[in-house]
């Protein structure tokens, strides 16, 4: 079974405004709104893929009744742990380029928190475990470490698509997958990362620290994959980007979906990373058909 973590789940309310006036009053052109948080933006994109999962977290108030019923209108799996106040909701903004504004997102009593640890009970050999976006305030910050090494001693997959110290203090535990993209790789390691060759000495460096795969995504400039094996490049296939938010989430899931029906590392690779792209070019999430019009052009490159 795989199960997502999103801790801090939101609605996504997309908005936008033609000719966006700071400090003035806009009217919004268009506007949507969907469940998101990375760990069900995963699970969303799994069960396109007839990936079955379940989503775990905490949820909260009239927005979190709004995520969970979105979910099951999906036919997605939930155990959500209920908290008292309400999922934030995160803004993205498009007015020429994308702007974004996460929540905070609800305080997390003890007691819910203990909730959620037992409901990790479940998990057992073979199982792979999605620990996806921020950690909300109210919660440890060393939470997905706490949680990875529980785990370290059974045959149980770990993926963690988080940032900074999160991320570093998680690699001595070998998580199967770690997804930053390119700026929060720079961020480990206070450095700017621009281009590809940029990328290249510090995603080995998360390899050599215990991460077992590690994708750097990079947007329109594509994806590296950081293996023990080798180092792989994945170019971006032709396309008008229309949204990025969800890209790298999809990058995760796609990667996922397909190693779990294929068990190859670098074919996972190539299905991730045109899930990203076939995101990008979609307003909402890439499908298996979007996916199979650009396969064939996202060329894996041993470097
Ligand atoms: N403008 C774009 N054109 C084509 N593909 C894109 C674009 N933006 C994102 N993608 C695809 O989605 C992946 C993840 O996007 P990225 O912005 O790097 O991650 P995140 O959403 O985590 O910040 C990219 O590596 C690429 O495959
Ligand atoms: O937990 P965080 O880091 O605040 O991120 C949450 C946001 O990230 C998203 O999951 C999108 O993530 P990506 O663009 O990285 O795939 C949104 O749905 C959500 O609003």
């Amino acid at each position: 079974m795989i199960y997502t973590c999103t801790l801090n789940p939101s609605i996504d309310y997309f908005i936008e405004v033609e000719d966006f006036k700071l400090g003035g009053l806009n009217r919004i052109d268009k506007e949507i709104k969907v469940p998101g948080g990375k760990g069900i933006n995963v699970s969303r994109v799994l069960n396109r893929f007839g990936v079955e999962n379940k989503a775990l977290g905490f949820t909260g108030g009239f927005t979190g009744q709004y995520i969970m019923d979105c979910l099951t209108e999906e036919d997605i799996s939930t155990d959500f742990v209920k908290v008292d106040g309400d999922s934030r909701i995160n803004i993205k903004l498009r007015s020429g380029r994308e702007t974004e504004m996460n929540g905070r997102g609800p305080e997390i009593s003890e007691h819910a928190l203990r909730t959620f640890m037992s409901k990790l009970e479940v998990l057992e050999a073979g199982d792979i475990l999605v620990l996806s976006g921020s950690i909300p305030d109210s919660l440890p910050k060393t939470l997905y470490e706490l949680i990875i090494k529980k785990f370290s001693e059974m045959d149980i997959k770990v993926v963690v698509d988080a940032t900074g110290q999160q991320l570093l203090h998680v690699l001595p535990y070998h998580p199967f997958l770690i997804k930053p993209n390119h700026v929060e790789l720079g961020e480990v390691f206070d450095v700017r990362i621009q281009t590809v060759e940029d990328a290249i000495p510090y995603g080995q460096k998360l390899v050599d620290r215990g991460a077992e795969n590690v994708i750097v995504s990079m947007g329109e400039k594509g994806n590296l994959l950081f293996t023990k094996m080798g180092i792989y490049y994945a170019n971006i296939p032709e396309g008008q980007l229309k949204n990025s938010v969800g890209a790298g989430d999809s990058v995760v899931a796609g990667f996922i979906a397909s190693y779990v029906k294929q068990g190859d590392i670098v074919k996972a690779f190539q299905f991730g990373a045109t899930a990203g792209s076939a995101s990008a070019y979609a307003e909402g999430f890439c499908t298996p058909e979007t996916i199979d019009e650009l396969i064939d052009q996202v060329q894996i490159t041993e470097l």
